[in-house]
């Protein structure tokens, strides 16, 4: 059941959130003076819930995603972490991006992930490596642990990535497209490993896609933004489908909802 929700409610309201944007405003300059990417966005993540951030392309999906990373200011508005305004990165936001050159060319897969745990500072090397390679054991990559980032598919460096993330434990785990450059059937397969890994321990996410099915497979709630400048379009909450759903008449009718919205949007607004 994928139902849009009203911007408020009290059962909301009486959870902190971990992440918040309000009146959300990001500009950037361009070559020919500003281009605003967002405006006046809102929305609010509690613990365990999975937000989706949709749209067309160039709606400020990542833009807001390295605004809640601390990579990108707020023009006006404000991102709060735990109710404290976001001034910058830290390891209590970890990004999964879509590029496949996010690991250290130059360490293993085992050290890739292992290395900002010994940076954080909370862990000794052997307690690092430890923990890096029961992440790398849930997300299947034990074979690869002494491999260096050149031997791996695209799908293992994603999936080392994502591991690197799980085994800081971030506050919030934000991911920008991270299947998007993978061939449909690993994305597939990546899609469903990330949704049990993210039931099995109730992360906290901010995932941003392109993709309505990716969308409504992986969020608890969805964020729909218009074309260029983002402003929010609608908000939609799923009652949580699991893998076993794609394809049910009632995934396709979320899929076929949400398709509407964005596009009826679209399409009235030419
Ligand atoms: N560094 C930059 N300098 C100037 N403009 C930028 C910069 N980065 C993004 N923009 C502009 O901001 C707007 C939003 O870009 P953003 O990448 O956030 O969109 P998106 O929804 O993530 O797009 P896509 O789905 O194509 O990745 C676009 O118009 C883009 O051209």
């Amino acid at each position: 059941m994928l139902a849009p929700t009203p911007h408020s409610s009290a059962a909301r309201a009486a959870l902190c959130p971990v992440l918040e944007a309000r009146r959300l405003t990001l500009d950037y300059q361009g070559e020919r003076g500003p281009v605003r990417a967002v405006e006046g966005v809102d929305f609010t993540l509690e613990e365990g819930e999975r937000l989706v951030l949709l749209g067309p392309s160039g709606c400020g999906k990542s833009s807001i995603l390295k605004a809640a990373a601390g990579f990108l200011k707020p023009s006006s508005g404000a991102v709060l972490l735990n109710g404290k305004p976001v001034h910058g990165p830290g390891p209590d936001r970890i990004v999964v991006f879509q590029e496949f050159d996010q690991l250290l060319p130059w360490k293993s897969v085992l050290d890739n992930v292992a290395f900002p745990l010994r940076v954080a500072g909370k862990l000794s090397a052997a307690a690092a490596r430890e923990k890096a390679a029961t992440a790398l054991a849930r997300v299947g990559l034990t074979r690869a642990l002494d491999q260096f980032p050149h031997t791996l598919s695209g799908g293992m460096k994603q999936r080392a990535a994502i591991a690197r993330a799980l085994a800081m434990e971030p506050a919030v785990l934000l991911m920008d497209e991270p299947f998007a450059a993978l061939d449909a059937l690993t994305r597939l397969q990546m899609q469903r490993d990330l949704l049990d890994i993210a039931q099995e321990r109730a992360l906290t996410l901010l995932f941003v896609t392109h993709a309505i099915d990716e969308a409504v497979l992986l969020g608890t709630r969805l964020h729909l933004l218009s074309a260029h400048p983002g402003r929010t379009l609608a908000r939609f909450e799923t009652a949580g489908f699991d893998a076993a759903d794609i394809g049910t008449l009632r995934f396709e009718k979320a899929v076929q909802d949400v398709h509407a919205t964005l596009f009826g949007a679209t399409e009235g607004g030419r």
